[in-house]
């Protein structure tokens, strides 16, 4: 198919609708953004034209007297056909949209069609694919790539190349990230803390057509819930105690862009119902104004969370998972690719040396053999963090793990704090220098931080602000010294399980 001429360099668009008028308002709209257009008026009208020529867009209506719009892009996908498809759903079907998302349309708009996000949303298609775009519209930003083929281009090449690792399943996962990273379709990430969730939103968005926009990352349990609306949406001046200007949100900044709400399953109900009024009417009302704002913004969510059984618990709404888990990508714990191990140590060590400006210890036999015996609960965020250290404490030539790190030294991850009190803290260091510099210091960090854990009622988020540290930080060092929180720890207000 892509043997068939494009008639001019200005992008060409398809667009299919029953209804002479509405054909002729969306002709109309789009030839005065400078695009070159075409029309149908049913399937069988489109698919001539499709015959004779290839289109940079479709539009199509999701009703058509002789079938489903839905017919048209199956068609599209099944002869790997380039264009992309944008479908129009009546108002409230949600359904269609999900589904034709997930059939591999770029995007939908839901009719009565507004006009502005109209115009927004073909734009978006144009972007990327080579063609021409309407003035206005950002510059195309990087060569013709088709929708739905793993065409790799060089950010997108380096996007997945961050993302170590050959084993199966992470090849399943950097396929499935540069299929489906071109197109607006909502994406959940699923995976254990550690996994690489980020650096796979970082991937979408980085081989999507949205690469030279914004990439907004939010971690959803790291808010006070009172605050998660002015941050989400912005607020006006005087909003709220403190807003002493408008401020605008995590939706404003990122649009353009795609937004990545990590911890998503840590969102309270209230802000979940508010979030998925933004992510289906694509608008949103800052704090405190009278005006909604249309957005333009992809938005990729994580959670390590099993988030189907918190929906069957209540304590997620279905409508907003099933929204946001449009496409699911699944990561790998570290023990399920056991065989990506020597390619993330090489890679790990670069960038730890790079960063501590230390040269890159040599990763022999000894060390990896010492490295498989970890169980790794952490997954790559622990690995990295044994060879940082392995660094830090490492002489020269070959890496050596240090013997805390191993099985052998390695605290009992279920190690429970609640049955004895923390030990009080030494005033002043020890009397006499300590024989293993880590352990005693590992020690040390252990007492510190189940005191300011029970201080702040085993709530992580305080507990972090009080030691001055990032939440993230706080969750890695509670895994890494096997801390086990109480049950309750885990449900409190604002915090992440
Ligand atoms: N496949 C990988 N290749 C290279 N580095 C990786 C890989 N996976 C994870 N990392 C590194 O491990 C660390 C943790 O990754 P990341 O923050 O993306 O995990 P996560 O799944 O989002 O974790 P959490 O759920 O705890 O937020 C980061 O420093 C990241 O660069």
């Amino acid at each position: 198919m892509n043997s068939l001429p494009t008639t001019s360099t200005a992008a060409t668009i398809l667009v299919v609708d029953d209804e002479p008028d509405l054909r002729t308002l969306y002709e109309l709209t789009l030839l005065r953004e400078g695009y070159r257009v075409e029309t149908a008026g049913s399937i069988q009208e489109a698919r001539e034209q499709l015959q004779g020529q290839r289109f940079d867009v479709v539009i199509t209506d999701m009703r058509l007297p002789d079938g489903m719009g839905m017919e048209l892009l199956l068609r599209l996908r099944d002869q790997s056909r380039p264009e992309r498809c944008i479908v129009m759903t009546a108002y409230g079907s949600a359904e269609n949209a999900v589904e034709a998302l997930r059939t591999g349309a770029f995007d939908y708009l839901t009719k009565p069609v507004d006009l502005k996000q109209f115009r927004q949303v073909v734009a978006s298609a144009i972007q990327g694919i080579g063609a021409v775009p309407a003035p206005g519209c950002a510059p195309a930003s990087f060569a013709a790539s088709a929708l739905g083929s793993a065409a790799s281009l060089p950010q997108d090449e380096t996007a997945l190349q961050a993302l170590v690792g050959n084993s199966p399943s992470m090849l399943a996962v950097k396929q499935r990230i540069a299929k489906v990273a071109k197109g607006m379709a909502p994406v959940l990430v699923h995976g254990e803390s550690g996994t690489g969730k980020e650096l796979v939103a970082r991937a979408l968005h980085a081989c999507s057509q949205r690469a030279q926009g914004p990439l907004v990352a939010v971690n959803c349990g790291a808010i006070p819930e009172n605050l998660l609306e002015a941050e989400f949406f912005g607020a006006r001046k005087g909003s709220y105690t403190g807003a002493t200007q408008d401020r605008p949100g995590y939706f404003q900044a990122a649009q353009g862009g795609t937004l990545f709400l990590d911890e998503i399953g840590d969102l309270p109900l209230a802000m979940q119902a508010k979030l998925l009024r933004a992510i289906q009417e694509r608008k949103i009302r800052p704090l405190g104004s009278t005006q909604e704002e249309a957005v333009d913004v992809r938005v990729v969510s994580a959670t390590h969370r099993d988030l189907a059984a918190e929906v069957q618990g209540g304590s997620f709404r279905q409508d907003l998972y099933y929204r946001l888990n449009v496409i699911e990508i699944t990561l790998p714990s570290l023990r399920e690719r056991r065989e990506d191990l020597p390619a993330l140590c090489q890679a790990l060590l670069r960038k730890l040396a790079h960063e501590s400006g230390l040269p890159s210890p040599e990763l022999d036999a000894v060390s990896l053999g010492q490295i498989a015996q970890l169980s790794l609960p952490g997954n790559v965020r622990e690995l990295e963090n044994v060879l940082h250290r392995a660094i830090a404490l490492g002489d020269e030539g070959p890496l050596r793990i240090p013997p805390d790190s191993l099985p052998s030294g390695e605290l009992p991850v279920s190690a429970s704090l609640t049955p004895a009190p923390p030990p009080p803290l030494p005033a002043a260091g020890p009397a006499t220098l300590p024989e293993d510099l880590q352990s005693w210091l590992d020690e040390q960090e252990r007492e510190i931080l189940i005191r300011a854990l029970q201080d702040n009622g085993f709530n992580r988020t305080a507990t972090a602000a009080r030691l001055g540290i990032s939440l993230r930080q706080i969750r890695y060092r509670i895994e890494r010294l096997g801390i086990d929180l109480p049950a309750e720890g885990h449900k409190h207000h604002g915090d992440n399980a």
